[in-house]
């Protein structure tokens, strides 16, 4: 057994138990384990998974997330605003904007300060990644996966996938309160035609600036939200013609909003907030969730 400090902070109710590295020491070995006991609400702390805040090469800080089933993910739009956030207020850096590495590839952070409290932070997230390979899915190369007909479990669907560094999935729905998150999400998160698993997001367009936005996650099933879903959600409706590429899109999500745009430069950027809960510490048995 050993023990180590955490602060579990989420965005927009979707939350991570933070794992400072430059304070703490981590078995690599440990790490989906560890995610699976601090997430568990019965006998853990509760979240939808691990964040680990690392040293880095390449920036001055790292980001690597862990979902609650252990899986390591790799991208977090919430978890880079909490991120930064937490860097900001610790010291780790000293500049409202800064990059932090990501395992899939480095974005840059810009944090809104008042009275030396991070309020809310917005991302670069970069260019997303479109074409089937990078998705990656299996099936014909093609430019695009856009409005393409997807049959499983007895019905026929259109989908729209798009890489955020991690994969995920849209269905358009006409009432998100009836959207079928619990029933078809997980049937899709495992489906073999995703070779890595996929983020199922659900999207009732409500007019070309608004969209409503629900997500079955891959590895955490149910969130209150998920960053990078909602960047693929703006950009998938960009490429269906249902908003423009470079307007402000509130995407309303269960645990609240972001503002994220898919700019003329073809990066996406997200802005929303950030918030600490507690901090603590964790005694580390293995065991049932080891
Ligand atoms: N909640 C995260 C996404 C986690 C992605 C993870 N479920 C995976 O890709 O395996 C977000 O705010 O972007």
């Amino acid at each position: 057994m050993y023990s180590f400090s955490f602060t579990k902070m989420h965005g927009l109710g979707n939350s991570y138990i933070y794992v400072d590295l430059f304070r703490e020491t981590l078995p690599e070995d440990e790490l989906p384990a560890i995610a699976r006991c601090v997430a568990d609400v019965h006998t853990g702390i509760g979240s939808d998974g691990l964040i680990l805040i690392c040293p880095s090469e390449q920036a001055p800080v790292k980001m690597r997330i862990f979902n609650s089933d252990g899986s390591e993910g790799k991208n977090c739009g919430n978890g880079l605003r909490c991120v930064a956030k937490y860097a900001y207020e610790h010291g780790i850096v000293r500049d409202r904007s800064f990059l932090i590495e990501t395992l899939s590839g480095l974005v840059a952070a810009e944090v809104a300060v008042e009275n030396g409290e991070v309020t809310s932070v917005t991302v670069d997230m970069g260019k997303p990644l479109l074409r089937r390979s990078a998705i990656p899915m299996t099936g014909p190369e093609a430019e695009q996966v856009v409005a393409e007909s997807f049959a499983i479990g007895g019905g026929e669907y259109e989908i729209t996938a798009v890489s955020m560094g991690n994969p995920h999935v849209i269905f358009y729905v006409d009432e998100i309160e009836k959207a079928p998150v619990t029933t078809l999400g997980p049937l899709v998160e495992k489906d073999p035609r995703f070779p890595e698993g996929v983020n199922v997001e659900f999207v009732e367009v409500v007019n070309e600036r608004e969209l409503h936005f629900r997500v079955w996650e891959r590895g955490s099933g149910v969130t209150q939200a998920c960053g990078t879903g909602a960047c693929a959600a703006v950009v998938a409706s960009v490429l269906n013609g249902k908003t423009a590429r470079g307007a402000e899109t509130v995407v309303h999500l269960a645990g609240g909003d972001l503002t994220i745009t898919w700019g003329h430069d073809g990066n996406v950027r997200m802005t929303g907030p950030a918030e600490t809960v507690c901090t603590g510490v964790y005694y580390y048995r293995g065991g049932q969730n080891g």
